[in-house]
């Protein structure tokens, strides 16, 4: 087995926080705490480089970041927001391209009906809505999938089926970086829980 982590991040800052290490490892789940306003979000944004880094080595595989286009980046290493953006009126659009047989069964999986596809986005809850932005992630098959908060809006039958879901994808080597504010929810899905404090990770 490689010992070459999935995601490798080190010595990443931006003007206002950082440094940041850690790695997340092929089929690993690895849970971000920390106090609201800590930098949790900062960190993924930083590396999903949606946010510009001062300093700093982020690898996948291995391999730098600076090797692949920033698109190219964010479809390996994807970002999805506390709040999903969506471009389209109608569910389906957002998944042009991706195997609908598969995007069906990960619906189901997570309580949604087959007609939701069919579906305008505003007339979906909050909780519909950020189970589809984990469908719609998980069609794009990411390698690593860096979560913020997402299960904040849903119930605890809607929240295990989310968690279990997940738990399949980093059982065929998918990393995971998963922010969260509930410690039930960290003690069921992390391997390991780093914390971060004032814009840096504080060490264990
Ligand atoms: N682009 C930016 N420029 C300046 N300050 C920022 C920027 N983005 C975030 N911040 C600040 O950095 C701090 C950390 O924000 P961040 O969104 O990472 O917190 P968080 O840990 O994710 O909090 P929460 O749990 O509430 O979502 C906050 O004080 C925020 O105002």
């Amino acid at each position: 087995m490689s010992c070459i982590p999935r995601l490798r991040v080190h010595g990443l800052r931006s003007a206002m926080a950082g440094p940041f290490d850690l790695h997340v490892d092929a089929g690993e789940c690895v849970v971000l705490m920390g106090k609201s306003g800590a930098g949790k979000t900062v960190l993924l944004r930083l590396i999903a480089d949606l946010d510009p880094p001062r300093a700093g080595v982020v690898e996948l595989d291995g391999a730098r970041r600076e090797r692949l286009s920033g698109p190219g980046w964010r479809r390996r290493v994807l970002y999805q927001p506390a709040e999903p953006a969506w471009w389209s009126p109608v569910v389906r659009q957002h998944f042009d391209g991706a195997d609908i047989d598969r995007v069906r069964a990960m619906a189901a999986a997570l309580g949604l009906p087959d007609a939701i596809l069919d579906a305008e986005l505003m007339h979906l809850s909050t909780g519909e809505r950020q189970r589809l932005a984990l469908v719609r992630s998980l069609s794009r098959g990411p390698s690593v999938l860096l979560l913020d908060e997402p299960t904040a809006s849903l119930d605890q039958a809607s929240i295990l089926a989310y968690e279990a879901l997940l738990a399949e994808e980093t059982g065929k080597g998918m990393a995971i970086l998963w922010v969260t504010h509930s410690r039930e929810q960290a003690g069921r899905v992390g391997h390991r829980c780093l914390t971060v404090a004032d814009r840096a990770l504080q060490s264990a």
